[in-house]
Parts: structure tokens; C-alpha cells; sequence
């Protein structure tokens, strides 16, 4: 990359876009709604089973101007879904700045291992035990999004699920590729402790990016 961009890079100004679609949210609280997903690339937390791994490395990803960004999503959408990789990876400040100004519903998809920034209408927290969410986000976290993976998960989503606030929707989502033998124990769970939620990755079923 050169040092200009680079720069701008680290400022917010340009990011590195994977891709950008317009689908249908898949997960969680706003899942069937039409939303203009924009996935930014860059993300060290590492998950085995991560489902974008092609995100991970953010050099193969053009640093792209956020205003070109926000000209192609106001085509599409008035919500869009900023997700990645792990966009807090980089700061949010600028390109939320012009989606607001633009007059969008702005939501995230995040880890929360990386300082919050940007100016949010919905934060799905999807908190990862090898890199645990930074502690300004649970307070402003709206849902939290447990990836079960195996049986310790549940008692990992108890532990964040203390950390949010009463109004955060709770929801534990299967892993895709183990969701035949944890969704049993899922829906036991669930049935037994009705604070939490079912999410699923309603888009993989819909066959749909
Ligand atoms: C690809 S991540 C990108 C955003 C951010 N890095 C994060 O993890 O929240 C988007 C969402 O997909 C979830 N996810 C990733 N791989 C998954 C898988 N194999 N099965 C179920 N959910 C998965 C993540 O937990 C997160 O909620
Ligand atoms: N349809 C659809 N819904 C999603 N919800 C969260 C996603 C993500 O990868 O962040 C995702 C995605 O990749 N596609
Ligand atoms: S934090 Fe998100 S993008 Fe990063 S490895 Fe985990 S699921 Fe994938
Ligand atoms: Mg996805």
C-alpha cells in the first residue's frame, strides 16, 4: 500500500471492502429484513471456524474511498449492515459520520475486541473467548449474539450475557458446520432459559449472500 493511502486508511478516510451486497439480514433481531451489507476486510481475532476467512488479511482488499461507499449503498438501501472481517478494526468515526448525513439506519456486526468507534442505530456484539470485547460495548451492545460451537459455549454466553444491560436481546446461534449436534442441546437450553433466543443463519437456508 502507499504511505498516502495507507494513511487515509488509518484515518477512516478509505477502507479496505471485501465486498458490499444487498441481501437480506440473515441473523438475530433484524433477520428478513432487506439491509446493504458492506464487508470490510481486516480481522486478527482468528476464529477456526469463521465463515469469512477470506476477510482476515486486509491487504488483499482495495482501500476504497468511504464516499464511493456510501454513494453505492444509497442506491440500494436505507439500512445498512457494516460487517467483516472486524470493522472496529479500523475507525468507524468517518464513514457512520456520512452514512448519517446520508440519512441511513447504520447497524454493525462486531466482535468487540477492538475500541468502539463510529455512531451506531443497532450493535450485534458477538463476543469470541480468545479475544474477549473491549468494555465500552456491552452498555451499548442492543443484542448479543453467542456462537455455539460446543457445550462450554453456553456457559461462556452466561458470562456475557452479565455484562450487558436488561434490554440487550440474548440470542445463541449455532455454529453452521456443528449445527446438527449442538442444535438439540440449543433448543434445550433455550426452553430452559427463556431469556435467551434462537438465532440462525437464515440466509445459508435461504441460499442467499
Ligand atoms: C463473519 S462475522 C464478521 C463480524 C465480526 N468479526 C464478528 O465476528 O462479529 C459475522 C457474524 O457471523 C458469525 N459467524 C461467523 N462464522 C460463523 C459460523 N461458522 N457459524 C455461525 N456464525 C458465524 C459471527 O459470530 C458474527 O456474528
Ligand atoms: N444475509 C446475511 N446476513 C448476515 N448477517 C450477518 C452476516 C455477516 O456476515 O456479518 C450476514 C451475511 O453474510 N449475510
Ligand atoms: S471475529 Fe468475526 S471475522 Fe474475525 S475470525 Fe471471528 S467470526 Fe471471523
Ligand atoms: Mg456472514
Amino acid at each position: 500500500m502507499k504511505n498516502d493511502t495507507q494513511d487515509l486508511v488509518e484515518k477512516g478516510i478509505m477502507l479496505p471492502l471485501m465486498e458490499a451486497f444487498y441481501t437480506i439480514q440473515g441473523e438475530g433481531f433484524h433477520k428478513g429484513t432487506a439491509a446493504y451489507f458492506v464487508r470490510i476486510g481486516g480481522c486478527d481475532v482468528g476464529c477456526h471456524w469463521c465463515d469469512v476467512k477470506e476477510s482476515w488479511n486486509p491487504e488483499i482488499h482495495p482501500p476504497t474511498a468511504i464516499g464511493a461507499i456510501v454513494e453505492d449503498a444509497k442506491e440500494y438501501s436505507e439500512t445498512i449492515v457494516i460487517t467483516g472481517g472486524e470493522p472496529l478494526t479500523w475507525n468507524m468515526a468517518p464513514l457512520t459520520g456520512l452514512l448519517k448525513d446520508a440519512g441511513m439506519q447504520i447497524h454493525i456486526e462486531t466482535s468487540g475486541a477492538y475500541t468502539l468507534t463510529g455512531s451506531w442505530d443497532w450493535i450485534c456484539l458477538s463476543p469470541k473467548k480468545i479475544k474477549l470485547p473491549t468494555p465500552e460495548i456491552y452498555p451499548v451492545a442492543n443484542e448479543l449474539k453467542v456462537i455455539v460451537y460446543n457445550k462450554s459455549d453456553f456457559a461462556f454466553a452466561e458470562e456475557q450475557a452479565a455484562k450487558v444491560t436488561k434490554d440487550c436481546i440474548l440470542y445463541l446461534q449455532p455454529e453452521w458446520s456443528n449445527r446438527e449436534k449442538m442444535m438439540p442441546l440449543i433448543v434445550d437450553y433455550v426452553m430452559k432459559n427463556p431469556k435467551w433466543k434462537v438465532s440462525l443463519q437464515t440466509h445459508k437456508y435461504l441460499n442467499i449472500p
